[in-house]
């Protein structure tokens, strides 16, 4: 039998990216003559990757973006986030742990995140924890993505682990709508990049710290999903 998994999104729920992003995103708006966005704003233009983000912002701003201009606004995008990697992106408190702690328990554990996985892998590099994770699924690894359930179903069948065992730990609505479309339940962080309360979009549990995310919740969320009365 495969071994249960843990599925964890990137932006928002392992790393705290957002000082990054705000500063590649305005790079880009200041070569189009647009005004930056505020590090309070960047929570509303995160979690569809990096061409949503720069539409979002362009459309905030009331500005139209013409033909082309998005393609090359992203390359610009991609390779100042690049290049500035992993800058002052780091992870949550207790994300090692965590993760330890699951690794321990006979978990794999894997990222599925919107990011590019080129970008992914590089950040994960950067602050080594890519050996954390069996596979590191992007935007683009798949043929779709979050929140396209396929993106978590297909990100756990390359870790190897029983889809039936699994956990999904997210930020943002993407992850929540992903996660129930895939039939695997979802802990939400409550820390993470969206404007409006995760609790909203009724995960299956909200969290405020890692520590809370416990060997012992993950497995009474499986007990639940799969329909076993929990003790
Ligand atoms: O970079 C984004 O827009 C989203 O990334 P995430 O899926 O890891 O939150
Ligand atoms: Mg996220």
């Amino acid at each position: 039998m495969a071994p249960p998994i843990i599925v964890f999104d990137l932006d928002g729920t392992l790393i705290d990216t957002a000082p990054d992003l705000l500063d590649s995103l305005n790079h880009c708006l200041q070569t189009a003559n647009v005004p930056p966005v505020e590090a309070a704003e960047i929570r509303r233009f995160v979690g569809f990757g990096s061409r949503v983000m720069i539409e979002r912002a362009f459309a905030d701003h009331g500005q139209p973006l013409i033909e082309g201009q998005l393609d090359a606004l992203q390359a610009l995008f991609l390779e100042h986030y690049s290049a500035a990697m992993p800058g002052k992106s780091r992870p949550f408190a207790g994300v090692p742990e965590a993760i330890t702690r699951f690794r321990k328990a006979g978990y794999l554990t894997a990222v599925c995140t919107n990011k590019l996985e080129g970008l992914s892998v590089s950040l994960l590099d950067a602050l080594e924890m890519t050996e954390l994770f069996g596979a590191v699924c992007g935007a683009d690894t798949f043929a779709h993505r979050k929140p396209d359930p396929r993106h978590l179903l297909e990100t756990i069948e390359r870790c190897g682990g029983d889809r039936d065992r699994a956990v999904m730990v997210g930020d943002s609505r993407t992850d929540i709508d992903t996660a129930k479309a895939a039939g695997i339940p979802v802990v939400a962080v409550d820390f993470g990049y969206t404007d409006v309360h995760v609790s909203t979009f009724e995960p299956s549990r909200v969290i405020s710290h890692f520590d809370e995310l416990t060997v012992e919740l993950a497995e009474s969320l499986i007990r639940e999903a799969s329909g076993i009365a929990v003790s």
